[in-house]
């Protein structure tokens, strides 16, 4: 790790994958720059969130591949042995060790300061008894922790958040989750499958923001696994009572179990940040521009990337905003005049027409861009169409039984698809052609002859296509 000189083109705040790409970008450019890094370089994406949950749930999903077909299904004798799962996992987070992703970062010519960023002014980032000084930009990269839901007592017993969920040694006997998101569904799914009986509070459906077939889907999975799923009801309080938590349910009913899980959303990291000193309020979400340009300061030398702006928190879509405020940031420095139109190098566009995300659960989910209810209350004329996945040859060679549905939501006035959806078995393989189908906004009418091969699960294009009318 280099000593610091105090001066650099770019100091960037924060070294998980946007905070990286960030820094990397820029010194790719030929700027200097400074990552500042107070606990692990690859933040909380390598350590405890994608990394860690994917390798607790990939098992299960390859067992479940293995038993849904006739042949295979009866070469599996077993279950999951946990503790292997758990040796795979830890290997994934690299024993929660940072050497290769410091290396890493120290050949691509990134300067790595350790310890906690703080401004201090305009260009301005201590850490510790170093004054760092930005000559173009700071790039605030901070991400988001768990934020504890209003339960009684919550704060006090010491229960999971994602970082135990994804770090845990031990299999608890009992797991209750509160909160039906993504981080709930996956979780419970993944300690389900190594043994857990698992329980989920939640308040309506499940993943709130998806086509609600995503939800149902996911419900019937997890109960199908043995989660006990309650819709509708709500912790009010919570007690560590002989090693055990009892939670007490606005029923009146209690539970005892031996974790509990809250996964009931996130909140930005920048309660330390030194934001009072630019005339931010500490503990906000940081609003950006589609440059990524902190919006609240003036000067044009502030950014934020990543889950600490709020814009979509999924590490795919915080490498590609630190692409983009990377490139804004370059030809800033270089005086060049940047129109700020969508799909130039320097605008964070995909940010609101085209968002993948993929749900490992069992169904998986996959979605990009809008859901139908989004798109009719943007205004568009729409028209969505739905198709039973496992009726698709190459779905039924897949597995046996293939149980998953497409939804395809196509903006009559303009004729090009504006979301998908789909759920299934490895469903997630499938969604970057939809979200290339939305970013280049192709024509129904030319996506007719992008051919899938048979027999593939991608015939479902095809499928989709006919279904709307083509
Ligand atoms: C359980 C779970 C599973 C997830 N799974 C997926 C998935 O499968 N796919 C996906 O796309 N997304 C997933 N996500 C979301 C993903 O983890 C985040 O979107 C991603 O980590 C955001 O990256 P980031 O660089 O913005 O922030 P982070 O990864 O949070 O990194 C921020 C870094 O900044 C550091 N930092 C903070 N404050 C300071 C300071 N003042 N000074 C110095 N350093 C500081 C932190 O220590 C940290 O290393 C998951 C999230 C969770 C919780
Ligand atoms: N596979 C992936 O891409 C992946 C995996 C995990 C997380 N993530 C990202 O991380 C982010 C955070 O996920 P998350 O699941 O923590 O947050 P979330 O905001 O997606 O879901 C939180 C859920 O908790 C519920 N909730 C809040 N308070 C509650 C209470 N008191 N009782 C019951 N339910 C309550 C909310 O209604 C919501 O449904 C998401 O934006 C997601 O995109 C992505």
């Amino acid at each position: 790790m280099s000593e610091p000189s105090h001066q650099y083109d770019v100091i960037v705040v924060g070294g998980g994958p946007t905070g990286e790409n960030a820094a990397a970008r820029v010194v790719e450019a030929g700027l200097s720059a400074a990552m500042v890094e107070s606990e692990l370089v690859g933040g909380e994406c390598s350590y405890w969130a994608c990394m860690p949950s994917k390798a607790l749930l990939r098992p299960a999903a390859a067992l479940a591949d293995a038993k849904a077909v006739a042949g295979s299904r009866e070469a599996v004798t077993g279950t999951l042995d946990a503790a292997a799962v758990l040796a795979r996992r830890d290997d994934f987070a690299t024993h929660w060790k940072d050497d290769g992703q410091v290396a890493w970062a120290e050949g691509a010519g990134i300067t790595v300061v350790r310890g906690h960023g703080r401004l201090t002014g305009e260009k301005q980032v201590t850490v510790g008894e170093a004054e760092l000084t930005a000559a173009h930009a700071v790039v605030l990269c901070t991400g988001s922790d768990a934020a504890l839901p209003a339960i009684e007592g919550i704060a006090d017993i010491g229960v999971w958040t994602s970082r135990e969920a994804t770090s845990a040694q031990a299999v608890p006997g009992r797991l209750v989750v509160i909160g039906g998101g993504v981080v709930g569904c996956e979780m419970a799914a993944a300690w389900s499958a190594l043994g857990s009986q698992v329980t989920m509070l939640v308040r309506s459906g499940l993943l709130g923001g998806l086509e609600p077939l995503a939800g149902k889907a996911v419900q019937a999975g997890l109960k199908a696994a043995g989660v006990d799923v309650r819709s509708g009801v709500q912790a009010t309080d919570v007690v560590r009572e002989a090693g055990m938590v009892v939670v007490t349910l606005d029923n009146g009913q209690t539970l005892e179990c031996d974790e509990l899980l809250a996964a009931a959303g996130r909140r930005p990291k920048t309660d330390d940040l030194g934001l009072e000193t630019v005339g931010l309020r500490p503990g906000s979400w940081l609003d950006v521009d589609d440059t990524c340009q902190v919006t609240a300061v003036d000067g044009g030398w502030l950014y934020a990337a990543g889950d600490v702006n709020h814009r979509a928190l999924l590490t795919h879509m915080g490498k590609y905003q630190a692409r983009v405020c990377a490139a804004a940031i370059v030809a800033r420095a270089q005086k060049q005049e940047l129109p700020i139109k969508p799909y130039v190098p320097w605008t964070a566009t995909a940010d609101r027409t085209a968002v993948p995300q993929i749900v490992f659960t069992h169904p998986e989910v996959a979605a990009v861009g809008m859901t139908e209810r989004q798109a009719r209350a943007a205004g568009l004329r729409v028209r969505a169409v739905e198709y039973p996945i496992g009726r698709v040859a190459g779905a039924s060679l897949y597995a046996d039984s293939y149980d998953g549905t497409a939804k395809m939501v196509v903006d009559i006035t303009r004729d090009v698809i504006v979301g998908v959806t789909l759920t299934g078995p490895n469903v997630g393989e499938l969604i970057h052609a939809a979200t290339v189908a939305v970013v280049g906004e192709v024509p129904l009418s030319r996506l007719w002859h992008a051919v899938p091969s048979y027999p593939a699960v991608s015939e479902i294009w095809l499928r989709l296509l006919e279904t709307y009318g083509l």
